[in-house]
C-alpha cells in the first residue's frame, strides 16, 4: 500500500484543519497516511514516503512558521527522487496581500531541489478551509495519487 506523509505547522488550527482534510482524502483512496506536526519530525521524515505533503501557514510578512525553519532548510538537502510532492498553504490575502502564502512557495522551491516530482499545483487557502477549499484539497490529493501511480 502506498504511503502518504503529511507534515504541518499550525498556530490557530487552520493548517491543522487542511492537514486533516488531506489525511481523509488519502485514506479514502486506500492509502496509508502518516500525519505529523513539524515540531515532532526531522527532514528525513519523507524517506519512506511515496507522496510527500507539506501544509504550512505563513507568518511575519512572508516568513516560514518558526517550527518549520530547520525542516525547510534541511529538506533541500534530502534526496527524494522517485517520490511525488505537493504543498498546501493557508494565509490571509487581505491583511498580507504582498506576501500571501509565501511559505508555501518557499516549500515548493525547496522540494524542487530534492528531485521529487511535483504532483499537483500548490493549493493556497484563505485562512480556514471552507467547503469549496475542501473540494480543492480532495482534487489535490487525487492528483498526487495519480502522479504517484503514473
Ligand atoms: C503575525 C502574523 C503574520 C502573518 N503573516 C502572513 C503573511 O505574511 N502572509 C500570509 O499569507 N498570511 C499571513 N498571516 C496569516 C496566517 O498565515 C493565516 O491566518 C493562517 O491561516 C494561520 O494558520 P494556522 O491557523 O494554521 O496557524 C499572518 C498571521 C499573523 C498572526
Amino acid at each position: 500500500m502506498a504511503l502518504a506523509k503529511i507534515v504541518y505547522a499550525t498556530m490557530t488550527g487552520n493548517t491543522e484543519g487542511i492537514s486533516e482534510i488531506l489525511e481523509k482524502a488519502f485514506e479514502d483512496q486506500g492509502l496509508e497516511v502518516d500525519r505529523e506536526e513539524a515540531d515532532d519530525v526531522d527532514s528525513d521524515f519523507f524517506e519512506d514516503a511515496d507522496i510527500c505533503v507539506v501544509a504550512t501557514y505563513t507568518y511575519d510578512d512572508g516568513e516560514l512558521p518558526f517550527d518549520f525553519e530547520d525542516f525547510h532548510d534541511d529538506l533541500e538537502d534530502e534526496d527524494l527522487s522517485g517520490k511525488v510532492f505537493g504543498v498546501a498553504g493557508t494565509g490571509d490575502s487581505e491583511l498580507y496581500p504582498d506576501y500571501f502564502c509565501f511559505a508555501a512557495d518557499k516549500f515548493e522551491a525547496a522540494f524542487k531541489e530534492t528531485g521529487a516530482k511535483k504532483g499537483s499545483d500548490t493549493v493556497k487557502i484563505e485562512n480556514e478551509a471552507d467547503d469549496d477549499d475542501a473540494k480543492k484539497l480532495q482534487r489535490f490529493a487525487k492528483e498526487l495519487v495519480a502522479a504517484a501511480q503514473g
